[in-house]
């Protein structure tokens, strides 16, 4: 059952002296329990796409298209519509999320005056027992809410900001490069630990993320982006085994194999383009080592190959 869908959702910021086409025309389905990994190279739009579902934008960003959350449109509600639905049915956790909390007051109070901000009704008895299920539910002691900010490592940091992320039983989460600044082994624990409350909780989530490996092994679906535009959409095994966009395949050899031998890994030579100037044809062009004479002045059509997959490219084929 479908939770969330993106519909030709383009974001442009505006200055004086440019336009920068950030996200052109993305569209793609979240299904409820569902959960998209969304991989590009730094600038290709990922963290702009997913700020717009939430509104959290600065004033300089148009937004236009359609974003469905059950029936909803996102786009369209008021600022108040918006913020009783954030948290309680999205939520975000961002990088340094930890960074928005005050390092004078000590963690449970913080994350208790955050519950009654969206639900003044509970005692407060009550919300620290919340608040210490929560903590648990991350695998955090519950020395925890007593400590100040300062007094954690960045992995309980982000425990402590996925444990925000929850509080109010939200149907989407969103993490924006949640996990990347942990060591691996830290990282690893709490991918499988929100792998599992997800699955408990029946939350779908959004994650975006620089690493493959880390989509590949915590997500179902993958959306490929590439200076603005969704190149490549699919189960993740479909396009991790199989991929079809050329950017896809060079994305892939960046990367180490998931499983087998390691073969030597190999950049895609070339720069994002300025999505500040108009392009003619396909946007990867000046990067793609298939590319042929149609690819540059004919921009690639969205085909639909298989089990719903989405492929721009002008050779992917199917029915479009
Ligand atoms: N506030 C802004 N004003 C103007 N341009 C912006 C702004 N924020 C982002 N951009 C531009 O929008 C494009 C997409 O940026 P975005 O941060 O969404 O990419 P990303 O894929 O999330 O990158 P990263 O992985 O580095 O976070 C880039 O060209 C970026 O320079």
């Amino acid at each position: 059952m479908k939770l969330l869908s993106i519909k030709n959702e383009s974001v442009v910021y505006r200055s004086k002296t440019k336009n920068v086409l950030a996200v052109n025309n993305v569209s793609f389905d979240i299904d409820k329990q569902d959960s998209v990994g969304i991989v590009g190279e730094s600038g290709s739009g990922k963290s702009t796409l997913a700020l717009a579902l939430l509104k959290l934008l600065p004033k300089n960003a148009d937004v236009t298209g359609e974003v469905l959350f059950e029936d909803k449109d996102l786009l369209k509600l008021s600022t108040d519509e918006f913020n009783d639905l954030r948290w309680k049915e999205i939520s975000i956790v961002f990088q340094k999320s930890m960074n928005s909390l005050s390092p004078i007051h000590r963690i449970g109070s913080q994350m208790a005056d955050i519950y009654t901000i969206h639900d003044g009704s509970a005692d407060s008895d009550e919300v620290k027992g919340k608040i210490i299920n929560l903590l648990e539910m991350v695998n955090l002691p519950t020395r925890v809410y007593t400590m100040y900010p300062h007094e954690l490592s960045g992995g309980m940091m982000q425990r402590v900001s996925i444990a925000l992320s929850l509080m109010h039983n939200p149907k989407l989460i969103i993490m924006d490069e949640a996990t990347t600044a942990l060591d691996v082994i830290t990282q690893g624990q709490i991918l499988n630990e929100i792998a599992e409350l997800e699955k408990k909780l029946k939350i779908a989530r959004i994650m975006i993320s620089h690493d493959m490996s880390v989509v590949a092994n915590t997500c179902r679906k993958i959306a490929v982006m590439y200076a603005g535009y969704l190149v490549e959409f699919g189960l993740v095994e479909d396009v991790i085994l199989n991929p079809k966009h050329p950017y896809t395949k060079g994305l892939l050899k960046s990367f180490p194999p998931l499983k087998g031998e390691k073969g030597e890994l190999r950049s895609i030579p070339g720069y994002l383009p300025d999505l500040s100037i108009p392009h003619e044809g396909c946007i990867f062009k000046d990067r793609c080592p298939q590319k042929e004479n149609i690819c540059l002045y004919t921009a690639p059509k969205t085909h639909i190959v298989e089990n719903g997959r989405k492929v721009m490219c002008n050779f992917a084929g199917g029915d479009c």
